[in-house]
């Protein structure tokens, strides 16, 4: 790790094991032309967050994921229209006990959010306004691309979260709905579409660019995360 410059290092402490070889590769492929964007996934926990983006960055589905601390960072480059994105996805995390220090760093210079709920799960969903609550509080604006996500439409015997009830919710927010599974392979294009759909938006606003985080604030937010991890696994 000694060959790589600090700003490396602390980024690195967020990425799970099976990620680290991910990072290395984005680094060497690091296109200083790509803009970068930052994308926040939010919603209670157990919701799927962790595996959605897995599922987006990785491929595949995650197996035994895991309730996230703070924030994993994923990254994924897409070519759109001959631009490559680098799109920044923040794994939040959904227990309060684990995010409460983080909350400012997730909403600092955002771009898009996307909001997950548990369609097997009511209570996740009606989260949700409480989700969008909160981002509103930090000053995330209507032109913030937006989506509500149902995950795990691959139980659908167990739905507690109707179709209509997620449509008039999301009507009301003005935000698109989108309903899927990370579990279910045969989802995998349609997740590359829930995140193309916020990066197609983000493209086509030509001002926007990634403040990259500071090396104090990422040394801030990787202690956060150390001591919240040790004080709060009882
Ligand atoms: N059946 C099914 N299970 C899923 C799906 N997505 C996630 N899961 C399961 O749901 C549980 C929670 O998934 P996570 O991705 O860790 O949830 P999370 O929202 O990241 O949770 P926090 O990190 O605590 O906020 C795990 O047991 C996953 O295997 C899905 O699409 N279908
Ligand atoms: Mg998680």
């Amino acid at each position: 790790f000694h060959q790589f410059p600090l700003k490396h290092i602390s980024l690195l402490y967020f990425f799970s094991e099976n990620d680290s070889l991910e990072l290395f590769s984005s680094l060497e492929n690091d296109n200083k032309q790509a803009r970068t964007f930052k994308i926040i996934v939010i919603g209670d926990s157990n919701v799927g967050k962790t595996c959605l983006t897995y599922r987006f960055c990785g491929g595949s589905f995650l197996k035994n994921p895991e309730a996230t601390i703070g924030v994993d960072f994923r990254e994924r480059t897409v070519q759109l229209d001959g631009e490559r994105i680098k799109l920044q996805i923040w794994d939040t995390a959904g227990q309060e006990r684990f995010r409460k220090s983080m909350v400012e760093h997730y909403y600092r210079s955002v771009h898009a959010v996307l909001f997950v709920y548990d369609m097997t799960s009511l209570l996740s969903f009606e989260s949700i306004p409480e989700w969008i609550s909160e981002c509103s509080r930090h000053s995330v604006g209507p032109l913030v691309p937006q989506v509500l996500v149902g995950n795990k439409c691959d139980l659908r015997e167990s739905c507690q979260v109707p179709t209509s009830a997620a449509q008039s919710l999301a009507d009301s927010h003005n935000i698109p709905l989108f309903e899927t599974s990370a579990k279910d392979p045969s989802e995998k294009e349609h997740i590359d579409a829930i995140f193309l759909t916020l990066a197609y938006r983000l493209k086509s606003n030509k001002t926007l660019r990634l403040k990259q985080p500071s090396e104090s604030s990422l040394r801030e937010m990787r202690d956060q995360q150390e001591q919240d991890a040790t004080s709060c696994r009882c």
